[in-house]
């Protein structure tokens, strides 16, 4: 059914579980014993957090936080905004940020220095997909799993007008179906 709509799949579910597991066991050495907190956000980390998390065989914290600077647009607009703030105080904890993608690199750049201003011992990231084309600020990622080409991509948490997050794949969508959805 709703592979109908896909033109074609850059990663398959098997590289996502595959990858996810080696990533996981990466991260769990080098913070054992640091009781980082993770935070996810909201809501495109969700289904790769929810993976990478039970991958981790050490202590950990996590918490979630949305920002959005989409909304329904293929193109970010430039402005992030916080839509649900964490519930933890992060100065002196190692952070692992959580993401699905850096794209433009606009919400980690912003996440990164809230997390330093609010006196965080360390900030890491951990993204399921890098676009390096996409990059409009400087932003490098310490932890990624696979660099997909500079088009809109849908799956595993990345929606196309909140549609498709729920994809066991990544994928990029026929021309058609964004027609359809306008
Ligand atoms: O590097 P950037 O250009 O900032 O793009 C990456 C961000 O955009 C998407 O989130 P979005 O704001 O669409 O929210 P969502 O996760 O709820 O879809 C994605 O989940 C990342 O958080
Ligand atoms: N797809 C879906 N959401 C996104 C993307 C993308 O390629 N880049 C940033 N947010
Ligand atoms: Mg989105």
């Amino acid at each position: 059914m709703l592979e109908r709509d896909i033109e074609k799949v850059l990663v398959t579910k098997e590289q996502i579980q595959e990858k996810t597991k080696e990533l996981g066991q990466q991260i769990a050495r080098d913070y054992e014993g640091k009781n980082p907190l993770v935070i996810g956000i909201l809501k495109g980390a969700i289904p790769f957090m929810a993976d990478l998390v039970r991958e981790m065989d050490i202590h950990l914290e996590m918490d979630f936080m949305d920002v959005s600077s989409y909304g329904e647009a293929l193109v970010s607009s430039g402005e992030v905004k916080i839509v649900k703030d964490l519930d933890t105080n992060v100065a002196g904890r190692d952070i692992l940020i959580v993401e699905d993608i850096i794209d433009s690199g606009r919400t980690l750049r912003y996440l990164v220095d809230l997390f330093k201003y609010r006196q965080a011992k360390s900030v890491k990231i951990v993204t399921l997909l890098d676009k390096p084309e996409g990059r409009v600020v400087d932003m490098d990622v310490d932890y990624f799993g696979y660099i997909v080409p500079n088009e809109f991509v849908v799956g595993f948490g990345l929606d196309y007008k909140e549609d498709y997050r729920h994809l066991p794949y990544i994928g990029v969508l026929k021309p058609e179906i964004y027609e359809s959805k306008d």
